[in-house]
């Protein structure tokens, strides 16, 4: 794609101090390294990949809200963090909203609804005072919420709600992407269908680019037009959302994926054998490669560089055959171990 990226991170590094027991201890927590990913008009990317990976780091860093240690966060082509500190919230405001996986802490439990919708349209100074409480009830209205909504604090509100008062909020001010970080994993089961359709809903009627995070490989499948794979603090693949996985070349990917049922044909999943490393220190070479079936020595060596496929980029020394049914994989992982 030729146009410009509403986000582009270049090379972005964030690299958090250790905690234990409360306390900073002197290891370094590599939650992103070296994450390139541009966010394009009216596109939805999925962000999958295992617990502690870095998916909300990178949220976090496509929303100003994490400054990177090294690299570049690029707003419609501008650094956002060589801006001063108001020019960067009002770039921010004006072109991206978020929505956090649970609505109940995320919001402000003191205030009722008005105020908080009001909240960025008065900190923005978005149109006269008439004009941001008609935008107010417009934003409870495209939510799906009642009109006496308003005046309920968020504790007077079901979960779901409080998640399309959080939608609402993110909005406001008239973004041009939305990134929701799990934005139904602290729900009931029985909204989550919604939320989704909801966030679908307003996606296509806005036009809205999306950056979607979740555990949840169906539903990040289902809303995307594109797949980001995280391993380790590591962009490993990126592919088409319909192409995959029979189209992606990762074996991480392909292992995750399968070991979802109903995608691929009902046999046993690639295992991925072996714990997740810790992010404090990190596999020299290819992160994957201390789980991998085909790793070898070139993946302790050096980390792949990227390699184009299927309209997107895989990181692997060995990657899997394009199209390889899992029985193919399976064979292949037995053969290898
Ligand atoms: N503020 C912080 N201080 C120290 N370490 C952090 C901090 N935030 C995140 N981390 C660490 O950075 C790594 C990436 O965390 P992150 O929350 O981005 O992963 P994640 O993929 O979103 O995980 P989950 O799916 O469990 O939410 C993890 O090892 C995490 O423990």
């Amino acid at each position: 794609m030729s146009t410009q990226g509403i986000v582009e991170l270049t090379d972005v590094h964030v690299v958090h101090k250790a905690r234990s027991g409360g306390l900073f201890t002197r290891d370094r927590v590599y939650a992103l390294t070296g994450a390139d990913l541009t966010v394009h008009p009216g596109e939805t990317i999925g962000v999958v990949g295992e617990s502690g990976c870095g998916k909300s780091t990178l949220a976090r860093v496509l929303v100003g809200l994490q400054r990177p240690a090294a690299g570049t966060v690029a707003f419609e082509g501008r650094d956002v963090w060589s801006m001063s500190g108001a020019a960067r919230r009002e770039a921010i405001g004006s072109s991206i909203g978020m929505v956090f996986q649970d609505p109940s802490t995320a919001l402000n439990r003191r205030l009722p609804v008005r105020r908080i919708l009001r909240d960025p349209l008065d900190v923005q100074r978005a149109g006269t005072p008439a004009e941001r409480e008609e935008r107010v009830r417009e934003l409870i209205d495209l939510v799906g919420l009642p009109a006496s909504a308003a005046d309920r604090l968020p504790a007077q509100l079901s979960g779901g709600q409080r998640q399309r008062v959080a939608i609402a909020r993110a909005l406001a001010l008239r973004p041009r992407l939305l990134v929701a970080d799990e934005p139904t994993s602290a729900l009931d089961v029985s909204v989550r269908a919604q939320i989704l359709n909801l966030l679908q809903d307003l996606k296509e009627r806005f036009g809205l680019a999306m950056v979607f995070v979740s555990h949840d490989i169906q539903t990040v499948r289902r809303m995307s037009d594109r797949v980001v794979t995280m391993y380790l603090g590591r962009i490993v693949e990126q592919a088409p959302a319909g192409a995959v996985p029979g189209a992606a070349r990762h074996p991480y990917t392909r292992a995750l994926f399968s070991a979802t049922p109903g995608l691929l044909s009902p046999i046993d999943p690639i295992p991925l054998t072996g714990p997740v490393p810790s992010a404090t220190r990190p596999p020299s070479g290819c992160p994957f490669r201390t789980r991998c079936w085909k790793a070898d020595e070139t993946c302790a060596a050096e980390m792949p560089a990227p390699e184009e496929n299927a309209g997107g980029f895989f990181r692997c020394h060995h990657p899997v055959l394009a199209g390889a049914t899992d029985r193919e994989l399976i064979t292949q992982t037995q053969e290898n171990s």
